[in-house]
């Protein structure tokens, strides 16, 4: 049956046109191109395999990472890719790697946080890869708390240099990815002491390696900091560790866009908030929830075509099972999950662009939507991160035992995708920043202060007006619940920046229509899940509550023969989904037969040990057998 669509019934039932739905998904046309071509380009290179990740031990996974990486490299450059272009590859080529940190995190902070001078200096290195680049900021005692760092960089006037130091244990760095085997250079942040005054943590230019040898320089201990989560690709990247035994760099490697030390021993802030010091977190977090979109529509192709695919119960006559997608249960868990992913596209594509506003503001001094900015950037990562893993999970369970195997995606994507939670700011202390913001917001509601953009809503709830709370006081007692004021803050943004999006122009037969149904499912599915909340505040009638629940049902039904379509206007490629059960072509059993017989444990009949272990069981010898 090689070569027959067997989802092609599927494909046409669908009612819109399904290349218009890619643009939209893509972007723009340009962007649908560039990715159409890289992931097909990453997808026929056998260099890019994936398939046998699963078997390989920590070591020939990450050696194999780096022979990716590089080769990635060797590809960017024979092709003359665009960095629009190189960046889609790394995506496509769907590997953990110290790659990441170095395009993502390293580059942003000097761009951001370094003085034009600095970027001169560093960028060309670090664009062409002479130097490879880290993020260490957390240490194995504070994360969260970034104010709590213990690292030390401590202004020497005699020497113009700044001596880092871990002071304890505890201040040993800890997590960074890249940081464990690979890079060359790290932003380490540090407790700035000048003069012997505490000037609070500060970004530094710190190089680790040599760049003759790789051994690590002087005063450097440093090392992989052990497995990960779900033994599976994460381990890929060499998260590290890393201690300081009195190093010394030259002055100019503090990022000093935001305060400076002059070679006196002097410390003077630029007229840039203090904040800006957080700058590469803004970012990437804004790059964290576009990149939700991406792993929860993965997921969400593999469980639903495997859910066209499946059979069970239900046959007529001798005639086929149902298919597991028209079960009214199996609708109502998938396509809230499939709304939800493109849900997050566009509140993706926005917070992309309020990113853009933001720097651009921030280059012209204008620091007036810094605190708005991270409210947005910290609540939709916290929101995002946290249903796609559970949205990863769902999709696992909705294929029900075979989603177990690894040969699914699924496992490997969920170990992959959910310390997105914990990274780049953990999900509650993230939605505890969005809380303080809108409190904030609150108290100063009956002052001159009106409120503007995202919370420009506030001035309508008239019973808020009312409200007389300070930031500080009840704020902890109360943290709890403003963790879930702070999550319907991100919903709110989210739906509307959906609908926001279906008030644009949107081209194709029947395009616009299935996006208000996804966006209908989304709203409702929230109203739905959360019933209770909105009955309790008066917001809606029982009544209310049940029409929800019956023209969800209707959606639903609506969704159902354009499921597919659907999903794959996401474009993805065999080879970046990573799955059997979501394959194209839907040819699911013999595929997973055939792999079966490749796992390294079928390399035998009789297993090894079976001498050992299994015969003396069998023979009643296991007294006298050595073991
Ligand atoms: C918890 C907070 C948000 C703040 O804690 P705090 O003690 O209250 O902070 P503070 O220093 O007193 O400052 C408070 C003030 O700073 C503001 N602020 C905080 N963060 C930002 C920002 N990013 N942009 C703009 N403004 C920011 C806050 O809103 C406060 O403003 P306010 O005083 O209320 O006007 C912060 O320290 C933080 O971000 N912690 C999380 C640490 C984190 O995200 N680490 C990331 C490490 S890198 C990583 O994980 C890489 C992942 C690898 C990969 O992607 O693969
Ligand atoms: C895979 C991975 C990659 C990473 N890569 C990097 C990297 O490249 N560079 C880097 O510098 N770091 C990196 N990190 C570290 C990461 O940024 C931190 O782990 C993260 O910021 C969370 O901090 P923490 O570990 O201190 O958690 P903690 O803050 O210790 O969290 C533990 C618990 O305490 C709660 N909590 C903490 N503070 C509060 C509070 N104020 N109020 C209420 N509850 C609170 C949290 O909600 C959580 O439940 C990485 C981590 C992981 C898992």
């Amino acid at each position: 049956m090689e070569g027959v669509d067997h989802l092609a019934h599927e494909r046409n039932k669908s009612e819109f046109d399904v290349d218009a739905m890619k643009i939209v998904w893509a972007g723009s046309p340009h962007a649908f191109v560039v990715s159409d071509r890289i992931s097909k380009l990453v997808a026929s290179d056998p260099g890019f395999r994936k398939d046998n990740r699963s078997t390989l031990s920590r070591k020939e996974l990450f050696k194999n990472t780096l022979r990716k990486a590089a080769y990635a490299w060797k590809t960017i450059i024979d092709l003359h890719l665009s960095e629009e272009e190189a960046a889609k590859l790394r995506f496509y080529v769907d590997e953990p790697a110290f790659t990441d940190v170095h395009w993502g995190m390293f580059i942003p902070a000097i761009k951001g946080q370094g003085t034009e001078e600095q970027q001169q200096k560093w960028l060309p290195l670090a664009y062409k890869m002479q130097i490879i680049g880290c993020y260490a900021q957390t240490e194995l005692g504070h994360g969260s708390n970034v104010q709590g760092l213990e690292t030390t960089a401590t202004f020497d006037p005699q020497t113009d240099e700044f001596i880092i130091h871990s002071p304890t244990l505890t201040s040993s760095k800890w997590w960074p990815g890249g940081l464990g085997k690979v890079a060359t250079h790290a932003i380490a942040y540090a407790l700035l002491i000048v003069g012997g005054r505490e000037q609070g943590v500060h970004g530094f230019i710190v190089q680790l390696r040599s760049l003759e040898d790789h051994s690590p320089l002087p005063g450097m201990t440093v090392g992989d900091i052990g497995m990960k989560f779900g033994n599976g690709a994460y381990n890929a990247m060499d998260n590290g560790v890393l201690r300081f035994d009195h190093v010394r760099i030259p002055r100019n490697q503090m990022l000093m866009r935001v305060s400076q030390v002059t070679c006196e021993g002097k410390y003077k802030q630029s007229d840039v908030p203090r904040q800006l010091v957080y700058g590469a977190m803004l970012y990437v977090r804004q790059t964290i929830v576009a990149d939700a979109s991406c792993a929860l529509s993965r997921a969400v192709c593999i469980a639903t075509r495997y859910s066209a695919v499946r059979r069970q119960f239900g046959s007529q006559n001798g005639g086929p099972e149902t298919q597991v997608i028209d079960y009214k249960t199996q609708q109502s868990r998938l396509f809230p999950l499939l709304a939800s992913a493109y849900a997050f596209r566009f509140v993706g594509e926005w917070l992309k662009w309020l990113y853009a506003d933001v720097t651009q503001r921030l280059q012209a001094n204008d620091f007036s939507t810094l605190p708005e900015a991270h409210a947005c950037t910290a609540g939709l990562k916290s929101l995002t991160t946290t249903a796609t893993a559970d949205g990863i999970e769902e999709c696992r369970k909705l294929c029900g035992g075979h989603g177990y195997l690894c040969s699914s995606g699924l496992p490997e994507l969920f170990a992959v995708y959910v310390p997105a939670c914990t990274y780049e700011g953990e999900n509650t202390v993230l939605l505890l920043q969005v809380a303080r913001f809108l409190m904030k917001t609150v108290s100063q509601l009956g002052s001159s202060k009106k409120p503007v953009g995202t919370i420009a809503y506030m001035t309508r709830v008239e019973h808020l007006m009312q409200c007389r709370c300070g930031v500080q006081r009840g704020f902890a007692e109360l943290s709890a619940d403003l963790v879930e004021a702070a999550v319907a803050h991100c919903q709110l943004l989210v739906v509307s920046k959906f609908i926001e999006k279906l008030q644009q122009e949107i081209p194709g037969k029947g395009v616009k229509q299935q996006l208000e149904v996804l966006c209908n499912i989304y709203a409702l599915f929230l109203l739905h899940k959360h019933q209770g909340d909105f009955l309790s505040t008066g917001c809606i009638t029982p009544k209310h509550a049940a029409l929800a629940n019956d023209e969800l049902r209707s959606l639903y039904s609506q969704v159902r023969p354009n499921a597919i379509a659907l999903v794959d206007a996401f474009n993805y490629t065999d080879h970046y989904l990573g799955s059997i059960l979501g394959c194209y072509d839907g040819n699911v059993y013999p595929k997973l037969y055939e792999a079966a017989w490749k796992d390294p444990l079928n390399e035998s009949v009789v297993p090894d040990g079976y001498h050992q272990y299994i015969r003396p069981l069998l023979k009643q010898e296991i007294r006298t057998a050595r073991l």
